[in-house]
C-alpha cells in the first residue's frame, strides 16, 4: 500500500517539479499529503515517508536528497518518540486514574439521581445516559485517539442512514478480547453509546466504574443459567419497552469468549446435535436470543448480525490499547427485520444456527480476501470522547497535583506512605479489570457443563 502511494506521491512531486517549485519544495508538500492520505488508509505515515525519500535517494544523490534524508529520520524519530512516550507507565497511571476517579464521581452522581426516579423516571434514564457517557466514552478515547485504532464498516449503503435511529439487538461474535470496545466504538459513532445495553454475564455487575454504572443504564445481568435466566431476564428485556432514547442491544449468544478448547468441546456438542461445525465460532446459545427477540418484539426493528474481524490476524487487548498500539477492526453488519425472525422458539433457535453458519462463511471470506462483502462505509470518529477524557482529566488532575505537591512539601512520611499504598491499591484494582478482558483469565463456562453432563 506505501508502495503504491509512494508511486502515486513520487509522479506528483515530478509533476511540480517542472512547474519550478523545486524537488525539495514539491517531494515536502506531497510528503505531508502523501502522510495525511497514509493515515487515511492505514499506512503508517513512518512507512509512506520511509518509501518517499528512499526512493528519492535512489533518482542519483544530491544534498537536497541529504536533506530530505534528514527530515524522514526526524519524522521518524517523532513517530518513535510519541510511541514510545504511550508505553510510559506514567501516562497508564494518569490515563487510569482519570479513568477510575472520575468513573467513581460518575457512579456517586448515579447513585444520586435515584430519588429522581420516584418523581421522572424518563428524566432519570436521560441523565444517567448521558452520566453513562461521561464513562465509556473515555475507553472510547482510548481505541480510537490514543491508539490510534481504524474501525471500519462494510455494510449496505441504504442500511448505513438508519443506525442510530432505531432499537436493534446486535448480535456480535464472541472472539476478541477488545470486541466490547470496538462495539462501544460504533456506537459512539452513531450516538447511541450512552444507552447502548448488554446480556451480560452476572460477574460483571460487580466490576467497579463500568459494572456499577450498568446498573443504571438497567443492562440485563443473567446468571448464565436458563432456569433461573428465563424469567429474570424477561423482566428486565420488558422494562426496556418505554426506554426513552434509541438503543442497541448487544448479545454474544455464544455466551463466552472463543478459546481452542471452548471451541472442541462446542463442536462435540454441535456433532451430537446433527448441526453442522463451525471454524470460527462457538456453537450459539439460542435460548437467550430467543428470549431477547420475543420480549423486544414490537419495539425494536431490526436485528444487525455484527462479524468482527481484525487485519493480518491481529490478536488485539486492552493492554496493547494502553500501550497505544494501533489494530484494525473490520465490523460485517447487516441488518434483518425483526419480522423475518421465527417467533416459535424452535424455529428461532434453527434460524440462529443457520445464522452462525452464514457468520462462519464471511469469516472464511475473511481469511482467504482480508474484507467481508459488499463495500466499506466507515464512519468519521467523533471528537467528542476526546473532549469528554480532555474535561475529566481537568477536572480530576488538579486536585492529584495540589495533592502530590503538598506531601512533597510536607516531607511527612506517614502521608507519603499513605499515598503510595493507595496508588498501588488502585493498580492492582486496576489491573484486576483489565484482566476481566483477558481470554486467557476467562470462565469455565461451556466447558464445566459438558463435564457435569457427561458425569
Ligand atoms: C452498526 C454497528 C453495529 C454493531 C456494533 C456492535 C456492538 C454495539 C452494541 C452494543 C454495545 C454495548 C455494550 C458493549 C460493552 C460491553 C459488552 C460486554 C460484554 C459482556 C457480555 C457477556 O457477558 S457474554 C456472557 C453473557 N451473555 C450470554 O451468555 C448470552 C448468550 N447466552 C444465552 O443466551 C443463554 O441461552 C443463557 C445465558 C440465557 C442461558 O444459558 P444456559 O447455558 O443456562 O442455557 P442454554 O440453554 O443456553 O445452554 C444449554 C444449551 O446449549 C447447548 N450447548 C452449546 N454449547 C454447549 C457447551 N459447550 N456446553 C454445554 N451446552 C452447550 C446445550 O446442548 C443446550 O442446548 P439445548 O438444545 O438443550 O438448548
Ligand atoms: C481511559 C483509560 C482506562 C484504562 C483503564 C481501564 C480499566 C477498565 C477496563 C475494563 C473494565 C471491564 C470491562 C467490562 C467488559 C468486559 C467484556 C467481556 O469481554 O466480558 C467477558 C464475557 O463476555 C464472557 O466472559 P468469559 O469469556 O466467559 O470469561
Amino acid at each position: 500500500m506505501a508502495k503504491k502511494l509512494s508511486d502515486k506521491v513520487k509522479a506528483a512531486a515530478a509533476a511540480d517539479e517542472s512547474k519550478g517549485r523545486g524537488l525539495q519544495g514539491a517531494l515536502r508538500t506531497r510528503l505531508r499529503a502523501g502522510t495525511q492520505q497514509a493515515d487515511g488508509c492505514g499506512s503508517s505515515c513512518g512507512e509512506v515517508a520511509h518509501s518517499l525519500v528512499s526512493e528519492q535517494l535512489c533518482l542519483g544523490g544530491s544534498s537536497r536528497q541529504n536533506n530530505s534524508w534528514s527530515s524522514h529520520k526526524r519524522l521518524e524519530r517523532r513517530m518513535g518518540l510519541l510511541q514510545l512516550l504511550k508505553s510510559q507507565l506514567v501516562c497508564h497511571l494518569i490515563l487510569c486514574y482519570v479513568f477510575l476517579a472520575s468513573g467513581l464521581i460518575v457512579n456517586l452522581l448515579q447513585l444520586c439521581t435515584l430519588p429522581l426516579w420516584l418523581v421522572s423516571k424518563q428524566l432519570a434514564r436521560r441523565v444517567n445516559i448521558r452520566l453513562a457517557y461521561c464513562i465509556s466514552s473515555q475507553l472510547v478515547a482510548l481505541l480510537e485517539w490514543w491508539s490510534g485504532t481504524e474501525c471500519n464498516l462494510y455494510t449496505d449503503p441504504e442500511t448505513y442512514p438508519l443506525f442510530g435511529k432505531e432499537n436493534a439487538i446486535v448480535v456480535l461474535n464472541h472472539n476478541f478480547e477488545i470486541d466490547f470496545l470496538c462495539g462501544w466504538t460504533y456506537c459512539d459513532r452513531f450516538g447511541v453509546l450512552g444507552s447502548s445495553k448488554v446480556l451480560a454475564k452476572k460477574e460483571l455487575s460487580y466490576v467497579p466504574v463500568i459494572g456499577w454504572m450498568w446498573y443504571f443504564l438497567e443492562i440485563v445481568f443473567c446468571k448464565r443459567k436458563w432456569e433461573e435466566d428465563r424469567s429474570t431476564v424477561a423482566q428486565s428485556l420488558q422494562r426496556l419497552w418505554d426506554y426513552p432514547e434509541n438503543y442497541w442491544f448487544l448479545l454474544h449468544c455464544e455466551g463466552t469468549r472463543f478459546t481452542p478448547k471452548k471451541h472442541q468441546i462446542s463442536m462435540q456438542v454441535a456433532e451430537s446435535k446433527g448441526l453442522p461445525k463451525l471454524k470460527y465460532h462457538l456453537l450459539p446459545r439460542t435460548k437467550g436470543f430467543w428470549v431477547t427477540v420475543q420480549n423486544l418484539r414490537g419495539t425494536v426493528a431490526a436485528v444487525y448480525d455484527s462479524t468482527l474481524n481484525f487485519r493480518n490476524k491481529e490478536t488485539p487487548s486492552l493492554r496493547g490499547i494502553l500501550n497505544g498500539k494501533k489494530y484494525h477492526a473490520d465490523l460485517y453488519v447487516r441488518r434483518i427485520p425483526l419480522e423475518l425472525i421465527p417467533e416459535d422458539e424452535a424455529e428461532c433457535a434453527a434460524w440462529l444456527h443457520k445464522l452462525y453458519q452464514e457468520k462462519d462463511g464471511f469469516q472464511e471470506q475473511y481469511a482467504q480476501t482480508g474484507r467481508f462483502p459488499g463495500p466499506i462505509r466507515s464512519p468519521p470518529r467523533r471528537l467528542w470522547s476526546l473532549i469528554n477524557w480532555l474535561f475529566w482529566s481537568c477536572i480530576v488532575l488538579y486536585p492529584l497535583f495540589l495533592l502530590v505537591t503538598h506531601l512533597i512539601s510536607s516531607g511527612s512520611m506517614l502521608a507519603i506512605t499513605t499515598a503510595a499504598v493507595l496508588c498501588s491499591a488502585a493498580s492492582v484494582g486496576v489491573r484486576w479489570m483489565i484482566g476481566q478482558t483477558e481470554i486467557d483469565k476467562s470462565s469455565n463456562y461451556g466447558i464445566k457443563e459438558v463435564s457435569l453432563n457427561n458425569n
